[in-house]
């Protein structure tokens, strides 16, 4: 699904942050990204979705390298990805509906088409009542779960969270990771990027340890 082949990438103005790193991410699995603050975890995220381009070494999506993907195949690329952040990142001009039809919309889906998907994406994240709220009449943990239900309106083959229960009190942020676990269930793989080492103690799932920039476990 996921292949990193000693990718290192460089900063103009901070040096190599990833050094050399290797791994697979099987169809299905579910594994946690964890290290210190400055580690290169959102680095390594970034690289997936080409926010950002490694500096060497390949990166291979489904079986084909991305790395010099050119700049207008983009966006296929990102259609099969669902990216969930720390801070949401919610449009507050927006309802909840409109937010997470956003993704659909941008892939040309049809109303009827978009309206069924989203509907199905916030029942699957326990918030179909609340598709006419705005964002921000919503408690953090609502927002994370509509930014969740963003991600995976459009099916995506992979999920990559970034401290995505960074801003939720513990017992939210344990909900959050069940959502994950019921998603993984199903099939969905995901890499979540995440601090909490104490919530991610509670699952039987490989843990990926960046210190300064080099993978020192689970690689
Ligand atoms: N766009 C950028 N330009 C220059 N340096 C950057 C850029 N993005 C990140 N860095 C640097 O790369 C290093 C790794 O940052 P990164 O955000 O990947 O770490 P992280 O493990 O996600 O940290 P945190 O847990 O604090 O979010 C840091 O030293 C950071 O300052």
């Amino acid at each position: 699904m996921l292949q990193f082949i000693n990718v290192s990438k460089r900063y103009l103005d901070s040096g190599e942050v990833l050094s050399n790193i290797s791994f697979r991410l099987e169809q299905g699995e579910m594994a946690f990204l964890t290290g210190h603050s400055g580690a290169g975890k959102s680095t390594m995220l970034k690289l997936i979705p080409l926010i950002e381009r490694p500096t060497r070494g390949q990166v291979l999506f489904e079986g084909k390298p991305i790395n010099h993907l050119p700049k207008r195949q983009v966006p296929y690329l990102r259609r099969k990805l669902g990216l969930i952040f720390q801070d949401y990142r919610l449009l507050h001009d927006r309802t909840v509906f409109d937010n997470v039809a956003l993704p659909l919309q941008i892939a040309g889906y049809g109303q009827q088409e978009t309206a069924r998907r989203v509907r199905a994406a916030l029942d699957k994240v326990g918030l179909l009542r609340k598709e006419k709220r705005y964002p921000l009449a919503l408690s953090g943990g609502e927002q994370q779960r509509v930014g969740i239900a963003r991600a995976i309106v459009h099916k995506p083959s992979l999920i990559l969270a970034d401290e995505p229960t960074g801003n939720l009190d513990p017992e939210l942020s344990a909900e959050i990771m069940e959502l994950f676990r019921e998603f993984n269930q199903v099939g969905v793989t995901l890499l979540i990027a995440s601090h909490n080492l104490d919530l991610i103690s509670r699952f039987a799932c490989r843990n990926l340890k960046l210190h300064q920039g080099r993978l020192v476990e689970g690689g």
